[in-house]
């Protein structure tokens, strides 16, 4: 009866594509045998020496490399076995071998021997798109692989099939050993795979993550935790565990569209291609909000732009009659405070008279006023809310607060289980309005990182505790696995109350800052950067991105590196799109929720990170601060294999200080 559970990586699935059919129908056998014992007493196995890796015969000509620990079996490679396989001393000893018993088939199906650095049978039997064939069989490096612009997924796997021409085996299965794992349940998966009757396998979650999707709650659960926790993985597999426990209509849902695309691809990947018809529906909050609004008020609104908003607010400041000096007083907070008190402390908690305004407990702005001031911002905002509404045009906040009261009177819930990431920037009233949609408030489960706030806003789920019914459950996630253990070590360097987290034990550079006012050479050195870490860690070039504070500084730096032969491109929040072929460039409230193998965050200088807002109070300031803190700590946790941020040599940024106190950052000025 077999007792071990087996694992498996990309690489040994990639490299599975290498083996002639015969070979791969082998597989199952094999993998059985390692499910029933993976020690060398098993007959078939041999230990490497002196490291915690084994081998067992596939057959005469191949090898699988696996490892074993706590009752799991890790499937890294198949490696054939020629002069490259057994460069290294340790691997070398292969007579032991001999005595063990092989399996003896007939290997005639074996690829012809390479002359070229790529051959068409090669792409053909890896079944790489034909579409790309050309392509890559005018490159002669593999160097040159890693610039195509073509889909990173084939370029990994032709370098998991291709022999390795640098590292030693032992090398390279020791950074396969460091990625992710998928679950094997079955040994005839991997033939059924090969066949293309199964298209993915399931992550094996960490022991933290298992408990917490396996927990029986009877309660709003938060699940909480640092950049690259698994917080998103766990709410698409809460998502599944739903389905599979009879949920019929589950929506999952985030904070705005951008997001809400990149979670379609994982999510197909683990449920099935039929999202809605499986019963999860992906929408926004505001998606949601302006359906029911529009059921009951019509179509005919528009939505009021930032810009709409303060040219109102400008005006009503203008005509609205009160006491000259407390006018002044107003008019020293600035537009953009006052915008933010209407939208985020009155708006976002739906609060409907002065009274109630005066005494809601404060957050999310650093500035309290006064009483008197404070009762003639609601003056201000009664006019510029009629202003508004005589020119025909409504804000996001009041389109929830009307749907949240349609929904309050209709009790209309519809779904029977909701999924919320990225909880932490969704409002208390866009999270009553979803909590109101959720027939049942046990199903009702919310991913949240505060220090990952990049609006003002209180956190929604401490305030539901205090002012609701809804009484949840926290649980915390500790393990990242996103970073480096050198680039995990060193973000949260930039926020002092951040606890660094236990990080993948996967290794690479310290990060490095580099101060200088010379812009040509920065976009020279990004280009350098990009090419080696792309050679170091044999992934696609165009995996790598680059985050500005500032439009025209990105769209500066696309350009530049364009002219210096990397293909780039900005591109602004509405325009996201994945390309495979050119670098982007991207603006630093974009990446929200995202990952990239390569980060390069530029603009470290002061007034551009941070950025100051002129005319605010100090301690609005002092808010703002914290909050372009937050976003450069956002932008520098998004990288997974190496970073690189440039500042000012001249006008260094403020935000320097506290990582030259540490060890984790190189700093270079130039
Ligand atoms: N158990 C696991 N094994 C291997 N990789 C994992 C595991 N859990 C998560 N990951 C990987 O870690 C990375 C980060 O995961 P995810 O995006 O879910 O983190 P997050 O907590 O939502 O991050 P953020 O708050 O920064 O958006 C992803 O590449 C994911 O595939």
């Amino acid at each position: 009866m077999s007792s071990w559970s087996i694992s498996i990586t990309d690489s040994f699935l990639n490299s599975s594509l290498t083996l002639p059919n015969k070979i791969r129908d082998k597989l199952p056998d094999v993998i059985e045998k390692l499910k029933n014992n993976p020690k060398p007493t098993n007959g078939h196995s041999v230990k490497i020496k002196g490291i915690d890796l084994w081998r067992i015969y596939v057959t005469h000509r191949y090898r699988l490399f696996y490892k074993y620990d706590n009752q799991w079996v890790k499937l890294l490679k198949i490696v054939e076995r020629d002069k490259d396989t057994y460069k290294s001393e340790n691997l070398m000893s292969i007579a032991e071998e001999e005595s063990l018993c092989v399996i003896k088939i007939d290997e005639d199906e074996s690829l012809p021997t390479q002359s070229s650095f790529l051959t068409s049978e090669q792409l053909e039997h890896w079944e790489i798109p034909k579409e790309y064939h050309e392509r890559l069989l005018s490159i002669d490096q593999e160097d040159d692989l890693l610039e195509l612009p073509i889909e990173p997924k084939w370029i990994e796997i032709i370098i998991d099939c291709l022999p390795s021409r640098e590292k030693s085996i032992e090398e390279e299965l020791d950074l396969i050993d460091k990625k992710a794992e998928y679950v094997l349940e079955e040994s005839d998966d991997i033939r059924k795979y090969l066949q293309g009757e199964i298209k993915n396998f399931y992550l094996k979650l960490s022991e933290e993550q298992e408990k917490i999707l396996n927990q029986k709650n009877d309660y709003p659960l938060l699940i909480k935790g640092g950049p690259g926790t698994g917080k998103s993985i766990l709410a698409y597999y809460q998502t599944k565990k739903l389905l599979k426990d009879g949920y019929k209509k589950i929506l999952f849902t985030t904070i705005n569209p951008s997001l809400i695309e990149y979670y379609i691809k994982p999510l197909k990947a683990l449920i099935g291609d039929d999202l809605q018809a499986k019963g999860v529906t992906l929408k926004t909050v505001d998606e949601l909000a302006s359906e029911i609004y529009r059921r009951s008020y019509g179509e005919r609104y528009k939505l009021a732009t930032e810009e709409i908003c303060l040219f109102c607010l400008k005006s009503v400041i203008h005509e609205i009659t009160i006491i000259p000096s407390i006018k002044n007083q107003i008019i020293n907070l600035g537009l953009n405070y006052l915008l933010d008190e209407i939208l985020i402390v009155i708006e976002s908690r739906g609060i409907e008279s002065c009274d109630e305004y005066l005494q809601i407990s404060r957050f999310g702005l650093g500035y309290k006023p006064e009483k008197q001031i404070m009762e003639q911002i609601w003056e201000i905002y009664v006019q510029w809310k009629k202003i508004l509404r005589k020119s025909g045009y409504i804000t996001t906040e009041h389109i929830r607060q009307k749907a949240l009261e349609i929904i309050n009177k209709k009790n209309t819930s519809v779904f029977n289980a909701i999924v919320i990431d990225e909880a932490q920037d969704l409002s208390p009233v866009a999270i009553e309005i979803l909590m109101k949609l959720a027939i049942s408030k046990n199903k009702f489960y919310l991913t949240a990182d505060t220090e990952q706030s990049l609006k003002k806003l209180p956190f929604a789920w401490d305030f539901l505790q205090d002012e609701n019914e809804y009484k949840g459950e926290i649980r915390t996630l500790n393990r990242s696995f996103r970073n480096t253990e050198q680039i995990g070590k060193a973000y949260p360097s930039i926020i002092s109350s951040v606890e660094t987290a236990s990080f993948s034990n996967l290794r690479g550079e310290k990060p490095k800052i580099i101060l200088t006012d010379d812009l040509l050479n920065q976009a020279k050195l990004i280009k350098v950067f990009f090419k080696q870490s792309s050679k170091k860690f044999k992934l696609p070039i165009y995996t790598g991105v680059i985050l500005s504070p500032e439009r025209q500084y990105g769209e500066f730096l696309a350009r530049q590196l364009s002219f210096y032969g990397l293909a780039s491109e900005y591109q602004d929040k509405l325009n996201h799109n994945s390309s495979n072929s050119c670098i982007r460039v991207l603006s630093l409230e974009s990446v929200k929720g995202l990952e990239f193998p390569f980060v390069v965050v530029v603009g470290l200088t002061e007034g551009l990170l941070p950025n100051y807002i002129n005319n605010s109070h100090r301690d609005e300031q002092k808010e703002l601060l914290k909050q372009q803190r937050q976003l450069f700590y956002i932008a520098c946790s998004r990288a997974m294999r190496s970073l690189l941020v440039f500042g000012s040599k001249n006008q260094p940024s403020s935000f320097l200080e506290p990582l030259r106190e540490n060890d984790y950052w190189q700093i270079e000025v130039l």
